[in-house]
């Protein structure tokens, strides 16, 4: 008999069953909601979900004995996932903030040799035990708010030794934190001083030397380019996607985040990208080309607020199709955050998102950004047994009380992680 964990008699119980795939246009307002609802969790995998009455049925024929997890007055959901982050960096950016709020723009800061290189050399400079020891600290800020898995890009090294060094922290916090942390190769993130006359080179050195030590030390699952206006251009980022995904990698983009037009939408949805990413200034036609590929729109509103931009246009994503996720975008930059609670508010607040919408988008959509939609995102028999316990009558006043970070207690694989807002030990 396994280890058994039964969360007993949620208010709500927020399942986002019943679908295989992303979920897109009404699809996304379709929660699977049970009222008085408990779940039992054996050996880290969900074996029921159901009513009050049915859980003590099933659970009355099974001989073990049960970790009970009182959900009276709560609200559970699967566990929240972030598909877009750059968690994994030494140092912060404070001083960008002020800068912008004088008017410099975020690119600029970028061009002045600040910015993505500024935490480029202060993680080239952390070894690797303190690069895990100051993302350690952001992965348990991010279980308190309930997020149980995230996906996390390279880009801070921007040399094959530093880029390496990043993936291995990744892969080190993966195996020592509960979080599940998928990891992403994102070499093209900016072009590093060193090459700041020769970016084509660098390019080269992405594709010739970081994509081949990344396939061999089996480092990431994703790779990921920053297409954009003086970063690296439509043509870089097709040669550096194309060698990838010759490697065996799956294929993310940071996609019409600052100038408009720019064809990244488009680009992703023509090489069959998991997702795209930001689509600030996306053309109507990337939407379009985004909604006939199925490619995840992961769409990034504390970005857009930190920046002080328009939002991304999710209404229009919904209606033409797209699948549609969010994510905090967790980096010293452009979005300082590590709470999906608040990127839940925010996308209704700026993006009209609703409530059901952006559950859905932070679950089950979110879970196939990262390729993981049959394992995580939904309360479902077979599935891992990640949920969060939230501290609310129902699920409309999760992104209602805004700012607040009502998770009461976490589940990882049938483990209580944290518990009355706190992490538990061990
Ligand atoms: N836009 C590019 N990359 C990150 C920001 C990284 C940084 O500023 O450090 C983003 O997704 O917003
Ligand atoms: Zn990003």
């Amino acid at each position: 008999m396994g280890q058994i964990t039964y969360v007993k008699s949620a208010s709500q119980l927020i399942c986002m069953d019943g679908e295989g795939g992303p979920r897109t246009g009404r699809g996304m307002s379709r929660l699977g909601i049970i009222a008085s609802g408990s779940v039992v969790i054996e050996d880290g995998i969900i074996v029921f979900a159901g009513s009050d009455a049915l859980a003590e049925q099933y659970l009355s024929r099974r001989q073990s004995e049960a970790e009970i997890v009182d959900a009276r007055g709560k609200v559970v959901t699967p566990g929240l996932v972030d598909p877009h982050t750059h968690a994994i960096f030494a140092g912060s950016r404070e001083n960008e903030l002020e800068l912008r709020l004088q008017g410099v723009k975020y690119i600029d800061i970028l061009k002045r040799g600040g910015g993505i290189l500024n935490t480029a050399r202060s993680t080239r400079e952390a070894a690797e035990e303190e690069l895990v020891r100051q993302s350690r600290l952001r992965l348990d800020r991010f279980l308190l708010h309930g997020v149980t898995t995230i996906e996390a890009k390279s880009g801070y090294g921007l040399t094959v030794q530093d880029e390496l060094k990043q993936l291995r922290a990744a892969r080190a916090l993966n195996e020592l934190h509960p979080i599940d942390v998928v990891p992403t190769f994102m070499g093209a993130h900016a072009v590093p001083e060193e090459y700041r006359n020769n970016p084509e080179g660098y390019v080269d050195l992405v594709v010739n030397e970081m994509l081949p030590a990344v396939a061999e030390y089996g480092l990431a699952e994703y790779c990921d380019v920053f297409c954009e206006q003086g970063v690296f251009n439509t043509a870089q980022s097709r040669r550096i996607l194309e060698a990838a995904g010759g490697l065996g990698f799956k294929l993310k983009l940071h996609a019409d985040e600052i100038a408009e037009g720019f064809g990244g939408a488009e680009l992703a949805a023509e090489l069959g990208a998991v997702s795209a990413e930001h689509l600030l200034k996306a053309s109507a036609e990337g939407v379009q080309a985004l909604a006939k590929s199925g490619t995840v729109a992961v769409l990034l509103p504390g970005t857009a607020l930190f920046l002080m931009e328009r939002p991304a246009a999710a209404r229009s994503m919904i209606e033409a199709g797209v699948p549609v996720a969010l994510s905090t975008d967790c980096n010293p930059g452009s979005s300082p955050t590590v709470s999906m609670p608040f990127i839940l508010s925010a996308a209704c607040l700026t993006m009209r998102m609703t409530p059901a919408e952006v559950l859905t988008a932070s679950t089950i959509n979110a879970a196939y950004a990262i390729g993981r939609g049959e394992k995580i995102g939904s309360i479902e028999i077979g599935k891992q047994g990640d949920l969060v316990l939230f501290d609310a009558d129902n699920y409309r006043q999760l992104p209602y009380y805004y700012g607040m970070n009502l998770v009461h207690t976490v589940i990882k694989k049938g483990r209580v992680v944290v518990k009355g807002g706190v992490l538990v030990d061990g």
